[in-house]
């Protein structure tokens, strides 16, 4: 396998609390807690599938901050271009999941007003540190949710193109988040896919933040658009091509614990396979078996992730066998012990 160029994520990390057994909040007493925050998630799985990665952010100088510092480190993310900022915290989000007959969902409670991270701006992709990285990286991804950060972090945002190298690929997640976008006015979010080579979208948040999830329209609209990788819904997701070759992989049949996360493994699967080199339907299926190990933690991020072994039996799984895998906690079928 060909080895892999600098992957770049930018955006912000926060601790995440949620309540144990998975109670409402008015009734919990006692939290789980995590790291978490969209291009953290990716940044730490690419690290951890071996990818070399930088994350480049803002910190509090606080506790909060240090447990990111520290996770970062242990999963094996670069954090020499993250700044930290003494006068500000380290932001939080609380968790609440909700299990009806058949169906898990999760609402979630922010607490990151006035971050350090909100307070990214171009300066913070300037800075010596993040500007080397930026202008060697072969990919750097962040996503919708920087963009509803902040007037500063939506300004660096926007202007992300001019300040990557001439062979930067951008990836861009839409992470339409509506509760981050107060007045409505998501420009800046049009501002930031119009830069991107590289978008997934989820065709409900597509229909809800442009009207529609179709790839022609999309590619008409944004002309540096290269790639679309649409999740269908839990049981199909796509990878569509400027010229309108489609490929189609169904997801793996999961025992969902807890859904929050599994946009951004996926995301980290589908990378990875880019990384290495692999085919459309090897991306589409490392980012489903990293989205199912993410399915089945209750914290944001997977509790293990392939190694190189485990995902050249991914990649190359015959119909067949993707269609009989299922996955649940602690059980990763494509695992053999032989
Ligand atoms: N119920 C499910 N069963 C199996 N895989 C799922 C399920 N729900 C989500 N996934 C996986 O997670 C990916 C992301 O799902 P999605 O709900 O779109 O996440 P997000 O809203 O976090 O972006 C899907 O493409 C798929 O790989
Ligand atoms: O919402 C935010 O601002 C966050 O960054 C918190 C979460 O870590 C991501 O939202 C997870 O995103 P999904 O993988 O799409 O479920």
């Amino acid at each position: 396998m060909r080895s892999a160029g600098l992957q770049v994520t930018i955006g912000e990390a926060m601790v995440v609390l949620y309540p144990e057994d998975q109670r409402a909040l008015a009734e919990a007493d006692r939290f789980g807690s995590d790291v978490g925050g969209a291009e953290f998630n990716v940044a730490t799985s690419l690290a951890r599938l071996g990818l070399p990665t930088s994350w480049v952010s803002r910190l509090g100088t606080d506790g909060f901050g240090a447990r990111i510092r520290r996770v970062a480190g242990e999963s094996g993310v670069d954090t020499s271009a993250v700044e930290l900022d003494p006068s500000r915290p380290t932001g939080l989000y609380v968790k609440e999941t909700t299990r009806t007959a058949g169906d898990v969902s999760t609402r979630m409670h922010y607490h990151r007003s006035g971050s350090a991270a909100s307070a990214l701006s171009s300066a913070t992709l300037a800075s010596p540190a993040a500007a080397a990285l930026l202008t060697s990286a072969e990919l750097v991804h962040t996503s919708g949710i920087t963009a509803a950060l902040s007037p500063t972090a939506a300004e660096a945002v926007t202007g992300l193109r001019a300040v990557l190298g001439p062979d930067t690929r951008l990836s861009v997640d839409l992470n339409y988040r509506p509760q981050l976008w107060g007045d409505g006015d998501t420009s800046a979010l049009t501002a930031l896919v119009a830069q991107a080579d590289l978008l997934f979208l989820g065709r409900d948040e597509a229909e809800a933040c442009f009207g529609h999830g179709d790839a022609r329209r999309l590619f008409d609209a944004h002309p540096l658009l290269d790639t679309i990788v649409v999740k269908e819904d839990a049981h199909r997701a796509s990878v569509h091509r400027r010229g309108g070759v489609e490929v189609h992989v169904r997801c793996l049949s999961v025992d969902v614990v807890e859904p929050i996360g599994a946009g951004d493994a996926f995301a980290a699967g589908f990378l990875c396979g880019l990384a290495e080199r692999r085919d459309d339907a090897a991306c589409l299926r490392l980012g489903h078996a990293l989205a199912a190990l993410a399915l089945t933690s209750a914290g944001d991020r997977p509790l293990s992730v392939p190694d190189e072994m485990d995902r050249e039996r991914i990649a190359g799984a015959s119909d067949e066998d993707w269609a009989s895998w299922a996955v649940s906690p602690g059980a990763s079928p494509w695992r053999r012990s032989s």
